[in-house]
């Protein structure tokens, strides 16, 4: 069965073009550096982002994980939004290999509070771990895609900076975030140190993301990339659709958040769903439907008929991520699905 799958942007395929680029690409040994295909994408997503260099990764969780390892040293403390990905999705991988504790900031729609970062840095007492890290991430996956504004990034970068804390930007979807202010990538990268950001989400590679950062970051980043087992040998084949992401998909954004819009809209016209509509800034819906009396697990469940897929668990919340498969015909049959399988509660 064909599905509509609303379950992430990770689910994305490559298209054509990528799988033609895949097929042709030069490829050499990437560990001795050799690797054409790789070295480009990774000079092209320097560039993009407005830094030194930057470091080809299996996945954005391997770039978050060694982007801390680099910044921090064991014993450390670092301060993250509570819902951020790399508390929520990432295993516990701060403490197990970096051996960092966090502090968590309870942000608004993802948000924190420069005065909660501020007073979230530690001071020089023997009883206190070094605050070695701020991390943001723009867009915040577990709000519901929502973006950082920069004057609130400027603000935290400032105050990093005044207190020689480096700043990591988890950018999985910065591109998105960049489609919705309406920015060059640079205007956000900037209010960072190191920044890791998917090409295999809504830019639709197959594999792989990137860190970007100084020079030196960078040359220490890779060490604990090869640490990990991230040092790949002919990766020009991955990294092709990951040029082809960079030139080709990431001004085609814009489709996909209307899209969420559509839906979002859509789902609130429908009894027992809500929505925050002052969420939905990007390509992820998430939707509060415990009016309905289903579970997100009940509701995602009964949708399998339909040929739909999301996500929802054992709560309310029910997850929408649109993507560059999803076309707006998709919109009108999930809503139709959704407002026929209520009907027969
Ligand atoms: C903000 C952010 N940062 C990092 C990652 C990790 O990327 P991958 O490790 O999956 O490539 C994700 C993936 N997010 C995935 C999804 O949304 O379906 C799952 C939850 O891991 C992310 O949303």
């Amino acid at each position: 069965m064909e599905y509509i799958d609303l379950r992430s942007d990770t689910v994305t395929l490559p298209t054509q073009e990528m799988r033609d680029a895949m097929y042709k690409a030069l490829v050499g040994d990437d560990v001795y550096g050799e690797d054409p295909t790789v070295k480009k994408l990774e000079e092209m997503a320097a560039d993009i982002m407005g830094k030194e260099d930057a470091m080809f990764v299996t996945s954005g969780t391997q770039g978050n994980q060694v982007s801390v390892m680099t910044h921090t040293h064991h014993g450390n403390e670092i301060i993250l939004e509570e819902k951020c990905h790399i508390i929520t999705y990432e295993v516990g991988g701060i403490g197990y290999l970096s051996g960092v504790q966090a502090k968590t900031i309870r942000g608004i729609n993802g948000i924190m509070d420069p005065k909660d970062v501020l007073n979230s840095i530690r001071t020089d007492d023997i009883h206190f771990p070094k605050t070695s890290l701020i991390c943001l991430e723009n867009t915040h996956n577990k709000a519901g895609g929502t973006v950082i504004p920069l004057s609130n990034m400027k603000e935290i970068y400032e105050i990093a900076k005044e207190h020689d804390i480096p700043v990591h930007l988890d950018g999985a979807r910065i591109f998105n975030a960049a489609t919705y202010l309406n920015v060059d990538v640079k205007e956000i990268a900037r209010y960072a140190d190191s920044v890791m950001f998917c090409l295999s989400k809504g830019l639709c590679a197959p594999v792989g993301s990137i860190v970007a950062g100084s020079k030196d970051f960078i040359k220490k980043a890779r060490k604990y990339r090869k640490m990990l087992g991230g040092g790949l040998r002919q990766a020009g084949i991955l990294a092709a659709a990951g040029i082809v992401a960079l030139e080709k998909m990431t001004k085609r954004l814009a489709e996909d958040h209307e899209n969420a819009r559509l839906l979002a809209e859509g789902l609130n016209n429908i009894k027992g769903i809500k929505v925050d509509m002052s969420t939905v800034q990007t390509n992820i819906v998430m939707s509060d439907i415990s009016a309905t009396g289903l579970t997100g697990a009940q509701l995602s469940s009964k949708l399998l008929n339909y040929g739909i897929k999301v996500n929802g668990g054992n709560d309310y919340a029910v997850r929408f991520v649109t993507h560059y498969y999803i076309k707006k015909d998709h919109i009108d049959k999930v809503l139709h699905a959704i407002s026929t399988i209520l009907k027969e509660q």
